[in-house]
């Protein structure tokens, strides 16, 4: 640590890591009260265009109607023209505070609606919402969920942990299954028997979490018109329950929705959605195939010639509408979405446009050494906009046999109760789990050598608060959501920046905070620095010293 100086401090970062026992609709209005005054400088107020002087309206669900989307979109464009005045009026008054600001983009979005039912969401979905405790919708669901009822394709890409499933989800809800329209055309609507959504995801835990999410909002008596087909499950058994339940959504990975289709057991033809979650990590060559498989057969795939009512906000269309999200948007999947989607949106957490305007990202730093983090070429703007901004993240040199001492010492340091730890390699991993369970923590493995069921019931325990440490690979670095993790170390470095935010966004999700730590060799700090770099973020150096975490200053 030649580099490091000597102004040391002591930081009880411990402490930063108790939070709140918050409500989860709490904890979404923090999450966007926090990006709002990011946004804005701070408030004191809610943190809503209200603050901006602009009112919305804000429609009781009582009042839904069929027409809601048009409604909402008149709505939207009112604000937008009230939202123009307001920044011409701020240029005016205060042209310097605006000139550090980002441009303010609503196109067909508002910032952060306050409710649901702003959303143009059908009542007996908002009542659903209700009843599992989703009040307020994150900033990416207020901009993607009337961007998807205008009947838009989208790539939504927005932080890990901000909300990313609930807001391609509550859309496909709004259209498919029981929950659509009112009561009155509830019963009409549990009579359809078309699959009318695929949703791939490239993960089993992934795509069984993605399933647990929508049952939720169905209910009990309606759990049978979402039906899971991932790998590594009984087939025979899948393609019975879609032959008896007649679901009306399917989630599943690539490999098993391609085989169950190609045996003519899945009909995806007449599909109004096709979702990729994960789009990156889907984009990738070994899932080539089942992906072209699935882009071809999920409904009918857009036409290439130009929409003829472009400039209409509402495009009637009968083909299906292509959704993809991630929180790392490469190059790659703005290319996919322009060849398989249609005239789709970029959806972020505060700005929605068209991905036309996206450009090829200009040339990286020179990162030709050291491990692979050249995929950053290949990245758009975004790494940096993936990581939640709750995150702290430091980086603590040790010597390779000493590192899963290091981990422990840094688990009791940070005093974390919930830890997620990432490492390469499976027989290493195993070792480092027999050692912490030897000094009497309670922590357990997770990887691809142990069967689904273990691999289920570890899980389950994880976030039951059972097992303190789980030590995995990068099988847990996508989309894993358990909402208590309040530690995310990596023993062994990731591959990529893109890795990196993977892993460490399973910490501080939905604005809680969370810390990343780094264990690395001196001769790997300058990856860690490379890292610091690419994503934006300070990744601070740090000791362990009396039981406590020292943070050094750099200079
Ligand atoms: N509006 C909301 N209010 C309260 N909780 C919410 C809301 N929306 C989502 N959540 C919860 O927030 C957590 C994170 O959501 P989700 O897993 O969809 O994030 P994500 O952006 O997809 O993350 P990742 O990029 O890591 O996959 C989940 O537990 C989800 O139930």
């Amino acid at each position: 640590m030649a580099a490091l100086v000597s102004t040391r401090f002591l930081f009880l970062v411990g402490d930063t890591l108790s939070t709140k026992k918050l409500t989860k609709s709490s904890r979404a209005a923090s999450f966007h009260n926090a990006y709002m005054s990011n946004q804005f400088g701070s408030t004191n107020g809610p943190s809503t265009l209200e603050i901006l002087g602009v009112k919305i309206r804000n429609e009781t669900t009582n009042k839904f109607k069929k027409n809601k989307v048009a409604q909402t979109v008149s709505n939207l464009q009112v604000i937008q023209d009230q939202v123009k005045d307001v920044k011409s009026k701020i240029l005016k008054g205060n042209p310097k505070a605006v000139a550090t600001e980002n441009p303010i983009q609503i196109d067909s979005a508002p910032f952060s609606a306050k409710s649901f039912s702003e959303l143009g969401l059908p009542p007996l979905l908002i009542e659903a919402l209700n009843r599992e405790g989703f009040d307020v919708p994150t900033d990416v669901q207020s901009a993607a969920i009337p961007t998807i009822l205008n009947k838009h394709d989208a790539v939504i890409q927005s932080y890990t942990g901000s909300g990313k499933t609930l807001a391609y989800v509550l859309p496909i809800l709004s259209e498919v299954g029981p929950l659509k329209g009112s009561s009155i055309d509830n019963a009409e609507s549990k009579k359809k028997t078309e699959i009318e959504a695929v949703i791939i995801a490239p993960s089993r835990e992934l795509g069984m979490q993605i399933v647990r999410e929508i049952e939720k909002l169905l209910g009990p008596e309606n759990k049978k018109f979402v039906q899971q087909l991932v790998g590594g499950a009984n087939r025979s058994r899948q393609e019975e329950a879609l032959r008896k339940n007649k679901p009306v959504i399917v989630v599943g990975t690539p490999g098993r929705i391609a085989e169950i289709s190609s045996a003519g057991k899945l009909h995806t033809h007449g599909c109004r959605y096709l979702v990729l979650d994960e789009i990156d990590q889907l984009l990738s060559f070994t899932f080539r195939e089942d992906m072209h498989r699935i882009v071809e057969h999920v409904g009918t795939k857009p036409n290439s010639s130009p929409s003829q009512n472009s400039d209409s906000p509402i495009k009637k269309r009968v083909e299906r509408q292509t959704i993809m999200v991630s929180a790392t948007v490469p190059f790659s999947v703005i290319r996919a979405a322009r060849s398989w989607g249609r005239d789709p949106m970029l959806v972020q957490a505060k700005k929605v446009g068209p991905l036309e305007s996206v450009s090829r990202p200009p040339a990286p730093v020179n990162l030709s050494t050291g491990p692979n983090l050249g995929s950053v070429s290949q990245q758009s703007n975004a790494v940096s906009e993936s990581l939640p901004p709750s995150l702290n993240h430091y980086y603590c040199v040790s010597r390779l046999q000493h590192k899963v001492d290091t981990l422990r010492r840094c688990i009791h340091a940070l005093d974390a109760k919930t830890v997620i730890v990432f490492m390469n390699q499976t027989r290493q991993l195993k070792d480092a789990v027999f050692k912490l369970q030897a000094r009497g923590m309670v922590a357990e493995e997770l990887h691809g050598d142990l069967g689904k069921l273990s691999r289920s019931t570890i899980l389950k325990k994880f976030k039951k608060g059972e097992i303190r440490v789980l030590v995995t690979n990068e099988l847990s670095a996508r989309g894993l959501d358990v909402s208590n993790c309040d530690l995310v170390v990596n023993v062994d470095l990731p591959t990529d920046s893109v890795h990196y935010a993977h892993r460490a966004g399973r910490t501080g999700r939905l604005g809680r905070k969370g810390s990343v730590v780094t264990i690395c060799e001196e001769s790997e700090v300058f990856v860690v620095r490379k890292l610091q770099k690419q994503l934006g973020v300070p990744i601070q150096s740090c000791e362990l010293a009396e039981g406590k975490l020292v943070i050094e200053e750099e200079k």
